[in-house]
C-alpha cells in the first residue's frame, strides 16, 4: 500500500506529530455523520423534487459522492448557508457518465452506489484510490449480479470495474454472508427499480441508516424479527420517492476520537452536543461506560428521524472487559480507538468477531497490532481477535505510525500522542480530510497542542 492518492495528486504525505498535553476542556461540535450524509445525496438525487440537507457532512468521501451524483445528472449544490441542496432526476432516470467515477477513499460511496447503477440502464466506470482498489466488491457484485446487473471488475472482484444496469431488475431476498450494512443497502437500493419486493436477511443488525431514510422519502420498508436476533429487511420496488429535507446528526463515529482523547487525558472535561445514538452505532459508548469511562447521555432526543443525544465526557480510570463479538457490526469503525482506550486500561481488552477490520481502509487489525507494539503497547492479535494489555499512565510512545490511507488509524494515534510519555508521529494526516476534516482544529480547540 505505498501508493496514495495524495501522491498521486503531487501532494507529499503530511507527517504529524502529537505530544501529550494538559487537561482537554469545553465543547466539541462534531461534524455530520458520513453514513446519514452519502444516503442524502444518494436519496436526494433519486428523489423527485427538491431535498435540503443541514449539516452535511464536507469530508473528501461525501464529497465524492456529490461530484458522481453530479456527473449522473442530479444537481448538488452547496449554499452560501452551508444548506446543501439536491434536486433529483427520479428513479431510473440518472444519466450516463461520460467519464469514469473516482469513489476517492470511499468504501460506502462505491457499494451504494453500485446498487443504485445496477437498477439504471446505463454503464458506468468506477475507481477509486489505492485503498478503495484493494477492498472486496465481490460482497455486493455477486447479489447485484443475481438482480440483473452486469458487472466487470479486475481479479478477486476489485475496482476498476464497469457496471451495466439491468433492463428489468429482479427482486430477490438475499441472505448478507456478511455483517455489512453496506451490503445491505447496496441490494435494497437496487430493489427500488425492481418490480415486488426485494428482501435482505441479516443475522445480526448492522446500521440501518438507509431504511429510515427510504421511509422519510416515502419509500415503503418492512422489518420481521426472526429467531436469534436475525431480521428480514424488504423494500417494495417502484416507489415515488420525494425530495424530503434532512437534518444530519453529529457523526458518533468522529465523535468517539474527543470522547475517547477526555476519558483519558487526566483532569478533562468535554461536552459533545447532538451526537447520533441510533442503536445500531452505540456499541463504543456502551463498552466505554462497562470499561468505567463516566460518560452522561443527555437531552435524548429524535431529530429528523434519527436519535441524537449530548454527551458529557470526564477523565476516568478504565479497566478492560471482553468486547462480545455481537457487538461488532454496533461500533465497527471504533475497534482502532478502543484499542488506544485499552492501551491505557487496566488489565485486558479483548476484541473478538472483528474480521471485517481486515477488509476496512485498511488491515485495521495489522494497522492497529503494528502501530501499538512500535510505541511499547502489549498486543496480540488472529484472524478475528485482538487483544490488548494495558498500563494506565505507562503508555511509551516514541514511535512513528504507517496508517496506509486510513483516516480512523491517523486519527487514533493521534488520541494514543496525547497520553504517550514520547510523541508519536502519524505518517500522513490526510487521510482524515475523508471522514473529519476540521478534526486537528476541533482538538486543538479543547486544548491539544498539534
Ligand atoms: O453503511 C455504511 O455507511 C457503513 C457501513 C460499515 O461498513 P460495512 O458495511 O462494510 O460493514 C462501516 O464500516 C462504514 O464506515 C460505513
Ligand atoms: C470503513 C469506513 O468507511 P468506508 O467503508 O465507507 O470506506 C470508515 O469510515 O471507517
Amino acid at each position: 500500500m505505498s501508493e496514495s492518492k495524495h501522491s498521486a495528486a503531487n501532494t507529499a504525505a503530511a507527517p504529524l506529530t502529537v505530544r501529550a498535553c494538559g487537561p482537554l476542556s469545553g465543547t466539541a461540535r462534531v461534524p455530520g455523520d458520513k453514513s446519514i450524509s452519502h444516503r442524502s445525496v444518494m436519496l436526494g438525487a433519486l428523489a423527485v423534487g427538491e431535498t435540503r440537507i443541514t449539516g452535511l457532512l464536507e469530508g473528501e468521501d461525501v464529497l465524492a459522492t456529490a461530484e458522481a451524483f453530479r456527473r449522473l445528472g442530479a444537481q448538488v449544490e452547496r449554499q452560501d448557508s452551508g444548506e446543501w441542496v439536491v434536486n433529483g432526476v427520479g428513479l431510473g432516470a440518472l444519466k450516463e457518465p461520460d467519464d469514469i467515477l473516482d469513489m476517492g477513499n470511499s468504501g460506502t460511496a462505491a457499494r451504494l452506489l453500485m446498487g443504485i447503477l445496477a437498477g439504471q440502464p446505463i454503464r458506468t466506470f468506477l475507481t477509486g484510490d489505492a485503498s478503495l482498489r484493494s477492498r472486496p466488491m465481490k460482497r455486493v457484485i455477486d447479489p447485484l449480479t443475481a438482480m440483473g446487473a452486469r458487472v466487470y471488475s479486475r481479479e478477486g472482484g476489485r475496482m476498476p470495474l464497469m457496471i451495466q444496469g439491468a433492463d428489468m431488475v429482479l427482486p430477490i431476498t438475499y441472505e448478507l454472508p456478511v455483517a455489512s450494512a453496506q451490503v445491505k443497502s447496496a441490494v435494497l437500493l437496487a430493489g427500488l427499480t425492481a418490480r415486488g419486493e426485494t428482501a435482505v436477511i441479516e443475522s445480526v443488525a448492522t446500521r440501518d441508516h438507509t431504511e429510515r431514510m427510504l421511509t422519510h422519502f416515502g419509500g415503503t420498508v418492512s422489518r420481521e424479527e426472526l429467531s436469534g436476533g436475525a431480521a428480514r429487511i424488504a423494500v417494495q420496488g417502484e416507489p415515488e420517492l420525494t425530495g424530503a429535507d434532512i437534518v444530519v446528526p453529529a457523526d458518533p463515529s468522529s465523535a468517539a476520537f474527543p470522547l475517547v482523547a477526555a476519558l483519558l487525558v487526566p483532569g478533562s472535561e468535554v461536552r459533545l452536543p447532538n451526537i447520533g445514538m441510533n442503536p445500531t452505532r452505540t456499541g463504543l459508548i456502551q463498552t466505554l461506560i462497562e470499561m468505567g469511562g463516566d460518560i452522561a447521555i443527555e437531552n435524548e432526543r429524535v431529530a429528523g428521524g434519527e436519535p441524537v443525544a449530548d454527551l458529557l465526557v470526564r477523565h476516568s480510570s478504565l479497566r478492560g472487559v471482553a468486547v462480545p463479538p455481537d457487538r461488532a457490526a454496533s461500533m465497527i469503525d471504533e475497534y482502532p480507538i478502543l484499542s488506544v482506550a485499552a492501551a491505557q486500561a487496566e488489565g485486558k481488552t479483548v476484541m473478538r468477531g472483528v474480521e471485517e477490520l481486515r477488509v476496512k481502509e485498511s488491515d485495521r487489525i495489522a494497522v492497529m497490532v503494528a502501530g501499538l507494539r512500535a510505541n511499547g503497547v502489549a498486543v496480540s492479535d488472529g484472524e478475528d481477535w485482538m487483544e490488548v494489555e494495558g498500563r494506565p499512565g505507562d503508555v511509551p510512545g516514541g514511535a512513528t505510525v504507517a496508517t496506509h490511507l486510513d483516516h480512523r488509524i491517523a486519527m487514533s494515534f493521534y488520541v494514543l500522542g496525547l497520553i504517550a510519555k514520547k510523541p508519536v508521529t502519524i505518517d500522513d494526516e490526510a487521510p482524515i480530510r475523508t471522514s473529519f476534516p476540521n478534526f486537528r482544529t476541533l482538538m486543538q480547540g479543547l486544548g491539544a497542542e498539534a
